[in-house]
């Protein structure tokens, strides 16, 4: 388990303290999923970061079991055996092929387990064709493929991932992120997700963090975040929503009706695919709701909320 007690820290500029991370404190069992959200700046990077022992803290402690993570005022080398990395800037060897990259902290004492584990991993990160190409010619979604098998090769205990998909096209995103979650459930490997896409979280997640002002503001699961998201900075994680009479209130629980107190002149129609997202105005209000169809611009119409 994960334990993560009191922790502050700040980055230090000529002397001035930057504070990023205030007192914050919670733990990740084994094989857990938990995504940590926020504006970015909130300090996402910055708690992986610090997770991994890459900078000393100004205050708490960081345990996984029994072992305490240390920075480097304690530690020649950053990092332990049983935690990896894969920061937003992947650091892989150019020169050597995709297959060596991934193999490169494997023993040769056996070869034949080495071949088939990254072969495993080719497969898990759906680079199965490219297992010969050098990583130098590869484009950044294939680099950070690479840099996700690496990171898995020594089937770690815990993996910490900045915006792990973020350089994939959608194309590929979508059977990538199950691969890899799945893979993750699998062998019982904790990770911690910084991200700022919602299909990172909803489907995987089993909580979910919330950063705001150098705290953890919010967590608990996907789904009860999403029922009662408490404030507009988590609601705006799960799409558009309105502030009406201090209720947050998600632009598709908003239906038409006949009549109603809530009168809605149309301004604008946005193609969202299988619906259009409307904005409309009330007298003081901006306010947006979803419909099957287009509406004419200017017409009125009346709105009421369902659960
Ligand atoms: N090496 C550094 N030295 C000084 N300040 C830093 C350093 N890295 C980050 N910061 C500052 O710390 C704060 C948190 O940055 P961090 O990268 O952790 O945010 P983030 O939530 O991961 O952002 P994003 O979503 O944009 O990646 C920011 O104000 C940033 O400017």
């Amino acid at each position: 388990m994960l334990k993560v007690q009191n922790i502050t820290f700040s980055y230090t500029k000529k002397g001035a303290a930057n504070p990023v991370l205030n007192k914050l404190n919670f733990s990740v069992n084994r094989g857990e999923h938990i995504s940590i959200i926020g504006e970015s700046g909130s300090g996402k990077s910055t708690l992986l970061k610090v997770i991994y022992g890459e900078y000393d803290l100004n205050e708490g402690q960081i345990f996984w079991n029994d072992t305490e993570i240390l920075g480097p005022k304690y530690n020649l080398v950053v990092g332990y055996d049983f935690m990896k990395y894969v920061a937003q800037e992947f650091d892989l060897m150019p020169f050597i092929t995709v297959e060596e990259n991934i193999g490169k902290h494997l023993s040769n004492f056996f070869p034949k387990e080495k071949k088939e584990r990254v072969q495993e991993l080719l497969e898990v990160v759906e680079l199965e064709d490219f297992a010969k190409t050098k990583v130098k010619t590869l484009s950044g979604g294939q680099k950070q493929r690479v840099a996700l098998a690496r990171a898995l090769a020594k089937q770690p205990e815990i993996i910490l991932l900045d915006e792990p998909f973020s350089h994939i096209d959608n194309f590929h995103k979508q059977s990538l992120r199950r691969s890899v979650f799945n893979y993750l459930k699998e062998k019982n490997i904790a990770c911690i997700v910084a991200t700022h896409d919602s299909e990172d979280v909803l489907a995987f997640a089993d909580r979910m963090m919330v950063l705001h002002d150098s705290e953890v503001i919010a967590n608990k699961s996907p789904q009860a975040l999403y029922k009662d998201p408490e404030m507009p900075l988590t609601a705006s994680f799960f799409g558009e929503f309105n502030l009406i009479n201090d209720r947050i209130i998600y632009a598709h629980q908003l239906q038409i009706v006949e009549t109603s107190d809530l009168k809605v002149r149309v301004h604008r129609n946005y193609f969202k695919g299988h619906y259009y997202l409307i904005e409309g105005y009330t007298d003081e209000d901006i306010i947006f709701f979803e419909n099957k169809s287009k509406l004419e611009i200017d017409q009125e119409v009346y709105l009421t909320s369902v659960p």
